[in-house]
């Protein structure tokens, strides 16, 4: 605008200087003209030839001039009517709005597309401003730009903005505006282009609706974490899910690599492959459910699912869909734990029970063993219930669980069977009394009394009811019940007592418990005494030891055999104290005798299955024999032949430490177990004592005389030297010398005999054997 501003100042001047220069041609003309011609000819008639001459010669000369100028002036009118019309044009038929827009924003000038695009015809348009057909929500950003520009602080701008259509639709324009400035104000304008891109700026806005949509529908799913890789397993995408599923926020977790956020280290290999296999062939790899890794480090169980997002010129992305399944595992391991076990007291309950009591039941079929089952019930919980309300009533009941699991061994089953009754399974039951004992020991243990918060003291007797496998029944449902039957007599018979499913069983136990309480106070109070059978060489007739045997008078019931308070020893675990003090007496005793002079003889102590299992046997031996000085090569321990089929390993070693010693060991009973001889061979033995069962009939059953026979030839075959129990008669003892029997202790000889008594036997020993009674 400018540069024609400048054009047209030129312009200006150009008629002025043709003015003058025509005044200037003009009046060197008519000066010198005559002059020239006056000079060219003298005759008037030749000068006034000339004179016409020179008019013709100024006609043309001013007729071509004015030529010039007039076609000079055509071409020019011409040719800016073209480039005005070029220009019109150029505005009318732009496929874009355009506008000239005064500085105060009215419309000066639009064309025909802008009319179109806002609805107004031209001269509805050239009423109106711009001002007034910008979306309110638009203008004062369009407003602030335009008075910048006019400021000079920009020439033109551009923007997105929102223009409200005479049908009062809204479209979006992308609006570029230029200012035309001019000197005078009045000529200063804005080049206002302006395009529609409603249908663009819809789709975007539809988009970014959707991805807010889709973003927002992600991040309000606090348990799906969706998580977007590249093929080298860098972050690209990490959802508000993500942050709260693995615990990273999307700064950290995004650039960094999804092998070092989420995944163990033992899997790191395999997703690593999966991932660029993903990447590569396009397809997503089947969903599964993994357990990965939060932040803190702590593992989380998701069930993951992954697509592979292809964009055009991309590389491929993967997308994993994460399910925090934490809760849901939670409610399926709390699910799992209420089918199985009591909420309250943390105990299983009578499904798991009974699947318990079911497969004890088949390994009880199958390797004969026995078992009972108890069921206990409080005797008084209703009224605790009823009285203190039911939240002391769960207290006591969580606290008579931890008491009845205390009792309990890690082989039995307790339960909460429901209420304030409560099972317990003993698997392996030796005796039926055992149950008994048991149901003993928790009745004591129920009656102590219970501290329940704040202050309260409570007691909870209960009753229990037995039954057993199998002498009551051989399935669970009869087990139960049959229990629950024993329960309802106990309750009956007022309470605090157990008893069994069969009232003549109850009545064993209770003897057989009485008998122990007696025995317990016998052991304590010393009342079992060591007798002593005189053991004799079957060649000499010589007394070469003794075996100790217990005896008990009970200042009530008289004399108890050993054959029943030794058995009753052994299941109450009385027979360890039992044991040691015989073990004490035969040492304190034989050590005795020596130191008195006495022929040397060797003791034999019979030793229980139970003292050989524990183990410690041959340290309380060696205890023994260096406290008493005791010579270990005259103590000899006698262990039954079941008792050394027991558990192999442990008895051979007991038996080698005891060896190593220097004490003998005999083998009791020999000939009524099923020991192999094989097994004989492998253990460290130095008698084996032929059971008396063989001896009693020998002379009568040929078969007996055959089966002693051959257990001698086989004892002396490994090496052993042989005993034999029980011999009665003088013909038993001549047949056991025949078949060269080395030793033989019996009542031909002499019953077991009080200490003193043998003493003098042995004092009286002169070489040859002596009858004692
Ligand atoms: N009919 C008959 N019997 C005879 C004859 N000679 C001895 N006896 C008896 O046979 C048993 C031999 O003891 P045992 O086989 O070790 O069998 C013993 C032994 O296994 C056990 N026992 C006795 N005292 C103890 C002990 O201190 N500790 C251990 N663990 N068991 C003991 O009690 C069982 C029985 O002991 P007892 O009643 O004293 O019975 C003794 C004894 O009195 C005889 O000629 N005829």
């Amino acid at each position: 605008m400018k540069q024609l501003d400048a054009k047209l100042k030129k312009l200006r001047y150009y008629p002025l200087f043709g003015a003058l220069i025509y005044l200037l041609f003009g009046a060197l003309w008519i000066t010198f003209s005559d002059q020239l011609l006056l000079s060219l000819a003298v005759d008037p008639q030749t000068l006034s030839r000339y004179q016409s001459y020179k008019g013709y010669f100024y006609i043309v000369l001013t007729a071509a001039l004015a030529w010039v100028l007039l076609r000079q002036r055509l071409h020019f009118s011409r040719s800016l009517t073209k480039s005005e019309y070029i220009l019109d044009q150029t505005i009318e038929k732009a496929a874009a709005g355009i506008a000239h827009v005064s500085p105060s924003g009215q419309f000066l000038r639009v064309n025909q597309e802008l009319c179109r695009l806002l609805g107004y015809s031209m001269a509805e348009l050239r009423e109106l401003s711009f001002q007034q057909l910008t979306h309110p929500m638009d203008l004062a950003r369009d407003q602030a730009l335009v008075e910048e520009t006019l400021s000079g602080l920009r020439q033109h701008y551009s923007l997105e903005k929102r223009y409200l259509r005479k049908d009062g639709q809204v479209i979006w324009a992308r609006l570029s505006v230029s200012l035309i400035a001019a000197t005078d104000i009045s000529d200063t304008f804005f080049v206002s282009v302006i395009q529609d891109i409603s249908d663009v700026k819809l789709a975007q806005l539809k988009l970014e609706e959707s991805e807010l949509r889709f973003r927002t529908l992600l991040d309000s799913m606090p348990t799906i974490s969706v998580q977007g890789y590249d093929e080298d397993g860098t972050t690209l995408f990490w959802n508000k899910g993500s942050e709260l599923v693995y615990g990273y926020s999307s700064q950290e977790a995004i650039g960094r690599n999804l092998l070092d956020l989420i995944i163990p280290e033992k899997m790191q290999e395999g997703v690593r492959e999966a991932v660029s296999q993903m990447a590569s062939s396009g397809e997503a790899r089947h969903a599964e459910e993994l357990v990965l890794k939060r932040k803190d480090g702590s593992p989380v169980t998701v069930y993951s699912s992954h697509a592979v997002v292809i964009l055009p010129d991309k590389k491929p992305q993967i997308y994993c869909i994460d399910i925090d399944l934490t809760t849901y595992k939670q409610q399926e391991a709390q699910l799992a734990f209420l089918a199985q076990y009591d909420p309250l007291t943390h105990l299983p309950n009578r499904h798991f029970f009974a699947n318990q009591l079911e497969q004890a039941l088949k390994v009880a079929r199958r390797e004969q063993l026995q078992l009972a089952v108890l069921i206990l019930d409080l005797d008084n919980f209703k009224n605790i219930n009823d009285s203190y309300g039911h939240n002391v009533g769960d207290q006591l009941l969580k606290q008579v669980a931890e008491k009845l699991r205390i009792c309990c061994r890690d082989t039995d089953t307790l339960a909460r069977l429901g209420g304030d009754e409560f099972a317990i399974l003993i698997e392996h039951l030796e005796q039926p009394e055992d149950a008994a004992r048991f149901a003993q020991e928790l009745l004591r243990t129920m009656q102590q009394t219970l501290m329940l918060p704040p202050d309260l003291e409570l007691s909870a007797a209960a009753s229990i009811g037995i039954s057993l496998f199998p002498q009551h029944h051989d399935n669970v449902e009869a087990l139960l019940q049959g229990a629950d039957a024993a329960l309802y007599k106990a309750k009956a018979e007022g309470r605090n007592t157990y008893y069994y499913y069969s009232d003549q069983l109850t009545a064993q136990a209770r003897q057989r418990l009485v008998l122990e309480g007696r025995l317990r106070n016998a052991v304590k109070t010393g009342q079992l005494h060591c007798y002593y059978q005189p053991q004799l060489e079957v060649a000499t007739g010589r007394i070469i030891g003794a075996e100790l045997l217990l005896r008990w008078r009970d200042p009530e019931l008289g004399f108890v055999s050993p054959e029943i308070f030794i058995p009753l020893a052994e299941s109450s675990g009385l027979i360890h104290a039992l044991g040691i003090q015989v073990l004490q007496q035969a040492c304190v005793q034989g050590k005795a005798w020596l130191d008195e002079g006495l022929p040397a003889i060797s003791l034999a102590v019979n030793v229980s299955a139970h003292q050989f299992s524990r183990g410690e046997l041959g340290q309380q031996v060696r205890t023994l024999l260096a406290e008493t000085g005791f010579p270990a090569k005259f103590l000899e321990l006698e262990v039954t032949e079941s008792a050394l089929m027991q558990d192999e390993d442990k008895v051979i070693e007991t038996m080698q430490q005891l060896r190593a010693t220097g004490v003998r060991l005999a083998i009791d009973d020999f000939g009524t177990g099923y020991s192999s001889l094989a097994y004989l061979q492998r253990l460290p033995l130095d008698i084996l004592k032929v059971d008396r069962r063989f001896i009693c009939n020998m002379t009568t059953n040929p078969d007996n005389q055959q089966i002693t026979k051959a257990i001698i030839e086989l004892g002396h075959t490994l090496r052993f030297e042989v005993l034999a129990e029980g011999v009665e008669t003088a013909e038993q003892l001549a047949m056991l010398q025949q078949m060269s029997c080395n030793y033989y202790q019996g009542y031909y000889f002499s019953k077991p005999v009080p200490a003193e008594t043998f003493r003098q036997l042995l004092a009286q020993q002169q070489g040859v054997g002596v009858r004692a009674h």
